[in-house]
């Protein structure tokens, strides 16, 4: 099937010279929730301004359900619902005329019934008449929600959809992007939470100084992060590895000096302590020993620590 979004070889250099993306090569499936993870500045919210046409790329094309974004950006746009990290609206006008107007800008004709079942599913009936200034925070949120959504658009981007808004809203969201997929809605959220990513999503991407560094399956990838290393560095070099030893998940250095033992952080029992007893039995010493991690993990941890410090800095 032809993704619904295909990135080609973009990039991005901003007027000082700063190169925020290289080369993204990117494709979305229809009807997936798409997390595109990665620390601050990373590029991706230049990447979102830039396939919803606000931003215009160096170099490279960007095609919204086969129309290109440039060339064909009504067209393009239409198919694309942005709710933005930052509010963006007329803080005077009601939320009622606000979500209407919106509808109206994609040149789509009113439709009174749509604009209500919008406002119902995020709370926001009782509110319709109140001003966008005097709503809360969470509130404003929501209604940025409700105009992006009111021209129902196949393809719904979500900026940090939850950053700094409460347990209810979080939960809320999620619900809410679950029934827009259920209705065939695809959906590309921008996070630094890993477990929003983990909850949500069918893939997830991984973005870091303006490269995608990771395209994945959430379930692949999360098997994958799952995986730690135990390296044994041995008192004798063996030849290879003993009988009694097979069936377990073992290699061995070239040299012969050191035994590697992967093992699953997310299961119950490593198994070392079986290897070690076993390793005991077989009389194989060893000088000392390390545990790593997969490349993936440390990318993750890395984002864990940045999400943490950002976390914490608020
Ligand atoms: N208009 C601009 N002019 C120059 N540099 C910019 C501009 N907009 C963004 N940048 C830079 O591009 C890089 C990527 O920014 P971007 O907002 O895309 O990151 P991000 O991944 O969305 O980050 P965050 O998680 O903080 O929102 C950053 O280093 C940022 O400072």
């Amino acid at each position: 099937m032809q993704p619904i979004i295909s990135v080609n070889d973009l990039t991005k250099t901003y007027a000082g010279g700063f190169q925020a993306l290289q080369n993204i090569n990117l494709d979305i499936h229809r009807g997936e929730i798409f997390a595109l993870l990665g620390p601050n500045g990373a590029g991706k919210t230049t990447l979102i301004s830039i396939i919803c046409g606000i931003v215009n790329a160096s170099s490279g094309t960007v095609l919204a359900d086969g129309h290109d974004i440039r060339r064909d950006f009504r067209a393009a746009r239409s198919k694309i619902g942005l709710v933005p990290q930052e509010l963006t609206t007329d803080m005077f006008e009601t939320v009622w005329a606000t979500v209407n107007f919106s509808r109206g800008l994609f040149g789509k004709p009113a439709d009174k019934a749509l604009v209500e079942r919008i406002l119902r599913d995020l709370s926001l009936w009782d509110k319709r008449h109140e001003r966008i200034m005097a709503l809360s925070g969470g509130m404003k949120r929501r209604v940025m929600i409700a105009k992006a959504l009111s021209h129902e658009p196949a393809i719904l981007f979500l900026d940090e959809p939850t950053a700094g808004v409460d347990v209810e809203l979080r939960r809320d969201m999620w619900e809410m992007v679950r029934r827009l997929r259920e209705n065939g809605v695809t959906i590309i959220l921008t996070t630094h939470y890993i477990e929003e990513a983990e909850e949500m999503a069918d893939r997830i991407g991984v973005i870091n100084k303006g490269r995608i560094v990771l395209v994945e399956d959430k379930h692949v990838l999360m098997q994958q992060l799952g995986k730690k290393q135990l390296t044994l560095h041995l008192q004798q070099p063996l030849a290879a590895i003993p009988s009694a030893l097979a069936g377990l998940p073992l290699t061995l250095s070239v040299d012969g000096s050191e035994l590697v033992y992967t093992f699953d952080t997310q299961s119950e029992q490593t198994g070392i302590a079986t290897l070690l007893r076993r390793l005991g039995e077989q009389g194989i010493d060893f000088l000392d020993l390390k545990t790593s991690q997969s490349s993936l993990e440390e990318i993750f941890v890395s984002l864990v620590h940045d999400s943490r410090a950002a976390q914490e800095a608020h």
